[in-house]
């Protein structure tokens, strides 16, 4: 075994790196180092804190998340086996206004299908119950992204989003302030959902006021993190983990937060023209000056064999996330397989729609046909039916 410059981040690891996916398993050696340190609560200051920050990479740091949430779903686990957790029965001081909650919800399926398409067809495929606390989370992230990146966005201040985040404090504490919270104030009472990732998703935005260059690939994991690994780390205690499924929890959120990499590592190579136009280059700085290319040949937008080259490096990357979601979707609970294996296969699709364009993606928007995309859901189902791993990892 030999020290080996890692395929997916930029540092050198001493693993067998014949294996398709070493930073998976580099991410498993960090997760060793971090259960083996003192906790951070234990009186070490918040200068040695950011010292120690400074000196993970992005992947230990987001593998801690990842670590916490596998954490509360064994504690959610241990309660409900003890009962301790009950669901909290009406004792009729309560009214529940059941209409109110239906519009609620409406309301949002309403706003994820003119917003999100790909993922409403996705949450078509879902249980109904299902289904609606999806659209919950997926207004309120979208209702997020739009603060950064939607029509009023230049008026938007750190301070608008740090009100956003009090405001998810209340939908987390049962007062929501309007009816798309109503709907999502509901579905956090209902799922073991922590408000973590949904704060994180938040500082992800406020990256995006704040930055618009990435040195690394190790500064746009964290950024891909924030603003979409997140949303597989919320979409977990939703689905739930099939009860046959005998791998580890965290490696099941690996593979969510993988298929929210994935997803963002897909937008960003699609988006490359629209963001070139506002100013924001969402590509590692480092590789694009090894491909030989800068930023004005970003901004000039012409697609040449340098160019070429370099998009087919980064569609290898992003298609890495995919293969290591993969591995967990046959973990989750058989209700919501079929949905994510969709989810997944529509998505992946718009990087094959990237190469189809010869790699123009400056002034070419790469799309995936309505035929294609319904194709693809009898494949979906198909991977969907397969049961989870019979090996323990
Ligand atoms: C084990 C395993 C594989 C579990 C699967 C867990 C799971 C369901 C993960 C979902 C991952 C996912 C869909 C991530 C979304 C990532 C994403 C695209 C984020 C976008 C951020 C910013 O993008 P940007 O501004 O660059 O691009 P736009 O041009 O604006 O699009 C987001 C826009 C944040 C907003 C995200 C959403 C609206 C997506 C919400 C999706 C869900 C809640 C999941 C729906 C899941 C299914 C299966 C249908
Ligand atoms: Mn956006």
């Amino acid at each position: 075994m030999s020290a080996v410059l890692c395929v997916v981040c930029p540092r050198v690891h001493g693993r067998d790196h014949s294996l398709p996916r070493n930073y998976c398993t580099q991410r498993r050696c960090s997760s060793n180092k971090l259960s083996s340190k003192p906790s951070f609560s234990s009186g070490v200051s918040a200068y040695s804190r950011a010292v120690a920050n400074l000196s993970r990479s992005s992947e230990e740091r987001v593998y801690e998340v990842v670590l916490k949430q596998a954490a509360l779903v064994r504690k959610h686990r241990r309660e409900s086996e003890l009962d301790l957790k009950k669901p909290v029965e009406n004792d009729g001081t309560t009214t529940i206004d059941w209409n109110r909650l239906n519009e609620a919800y409406e309301k949002c399926r309403e706003f994820c299908a003119d917003n999100d398409s790909t993922f409403y067809l996705g949450t078509l495929l879902m249980m109904p119950e299902l289904r609606r606390a999806f659209w919950a989370i997926s207004v309120w992230c979208r209702r997020t992204d739009e603060l950064v990146d939607g029509p009023n966005a230049t008026y938007t201040t750190l301070k608008d989003l740090e009100r956003w985040e009090k405001r998810l404090n209340d939908i987390f504490e049962g007062r929501p302030c309007d009816v798309y919270d109503v709907a999502l104030s509901d579905t956090a009472s209902k799922y073991p959902i922590d408000a973590q990732p949904f704060k994180d998703m938040i500082e992800g935005m406020k990256l995006d006021l704040t930055k618009s260059r990435y040195e690394d690939f190790d500064e746009l994991y964290l950024y891909c993190y924030h603003v979409a690994g997140t949303v597989g780390l919320m979409s977990v205690p939703v689905i739930g983990i099939a009860p046959k499924s005998k791998v580890s929890i965290e490696s099941v959120y690996n593979a969510a937060l993988a298929l929210g990499i994935a997803n963002q590592l897909t937008n960003i190579l699609r988006d490359v023209g629209e963001d070139a136009i506002r100013g924001r280059i969402y590509l590692p700085q480092d590789e694009l000056a090894q491909a030989g290319l800068s930023d004005d040949d970003i901004f000039c937008g012409k697609v040449t064999d340098k160019w070429r080259s370099f998009m087919k490096g980064q569609i290898k990357r992003a298609r890495m996330f995919y293969d290591e979601a993969e591995k967990g979707i046959s973990e989750l609970n058989l209700a919501s397989r079929w949905a994510v294996w969709s989810s997944l296969l529509l998505y992946r699709q718009i990087l094959d729609a990237i190469e189809a364009n010869d790699y123009n993606n400056f002034t070419k928007r790469a799309y995936v046909a309505k035929a294609k995309k319904l194709i693809s859901l009898p494949v979906a189902l198909g991977r969907a039916l397969k049961g989870p791993s019979k090996l323990a990892s």
